[in-house]
């Protein structure tokens, strides 16, 4: 996977048994329990959920951010959290919800972090400078490469962000509502763009049509335990969205495309 759209570089991600507490004693409180995700090579996993429901605590126990209390994660043969951290950055990227970054840099050096897991300790990999600008061009970014960071809209940096977590060249890309600055349009290239890299992601997103229409698979977690996990056909009934997000909606397939159309509470 060089930034252009290459299907050969995913890994399977599993999860099992995912529990993670915060807290000691009596003020001890568990934020996901007995969690699991099959997320085959190459697919795209939807992880779906209210606000507190476990999404971004599910996402950094598989970026490795976080230990797990109990449980496992494997990225192809391996146990996630038995890597060392460089390798793990080397394989898996995570797109976080608010991430900052340095004020200084320009648009070109951030997303020129996303090499860093792949330096040596005195040189850059030749390619360095091609994959930093094939990543910036397949996110449509590049235009914006002098551009310092303090000066762009919420929108480009989120699409800075997925330029950054390409140029990594993952195995696994971890997305934490990468939509929730975007305009429409933008909106369903960036799903389809995550599609087209061929990588194994996940990523946590509050639009039900959405999901339904760009991902293999969504998983729904309320309260801090995954309640359903399958194709979205499976996954979202009207009687799933009331219950977890207490919502009425109507779930048509239209040309083989589950559409979710809101009512109301
Ligand atoms: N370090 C922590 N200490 C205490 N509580 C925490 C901690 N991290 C997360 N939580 C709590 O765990 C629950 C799940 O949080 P998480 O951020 O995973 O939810 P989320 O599904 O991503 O929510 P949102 O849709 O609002 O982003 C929330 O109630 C949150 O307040």
């Amino acid at each position: 996977m060089s930034g252009t759209g290459d299907t050969s570089g995913g890994a399977a991600l599993r999860a099992e048994g995912l529990t993670w507490h915060v807290g000691r004693g009596a003020q001890r409180r568990t934020v996901l329990a007995d969690a699991a995700l099959d997320a085959p090579v190459g697919t795209v996993t939807g992880l779906l959920g209210p606000n507190g429901s476990g999404k971004t605590t599910l996402l950094h126990l598989l970026a490795g951010l976080r230990r797990p209390s109990a449980g496992t994660v494997r990225i192809g043969d391996d146990d996630l959290h038995a890597l060392r951290a460089g390798a793990r950055a080397r394989r898996v990227a995570l797109v976080e919800q608010h991430a900052e970054t340095g004020l200084d840099l320009r648009v070109r050096d951030v997303v020129a972090l996303g090499r860093t897991p792949h330096r040596g300790r005195f040189a850059a990999p030749v390619d360095d400078d091609a994959t930093v600008g094939g990543a910036m061009r397949f996110t449509d970014v590049d235009h914006l490469a002098d551009r310092a960071w303090p000066t762009l809209s919420g929108g480009e940096r989120q699409r800075v962000h997925l330029a950054r977590a390409v140029a990594q060249e993952p195995e696994v890309l971890l997305l934490d509502e990468p939509t929730n600055h975007l305009d429409l349009g933008h909106q369903l290239d960036l799903l389809a763009r995550v599609r087209a890299l061929g990588v194994t992601a996940v990523a946590a997103l509050h639009d039900l049509d959405l999901a339904a229409a760009h991902c293999d698979r969504l998983v729904v977690l309320d309260a801090g335990r995954v309640v359903a996990a399958g194709p979205a056909a499976d996954v979202l009934t009207p009687d799933l969205v009331a219950r977890v997000w207490g919502v009425r909606v109507d779930v048509t397939e239209v040309d083989g495309r589950v559409r979710v159309r809101w009512w109301g509470r």
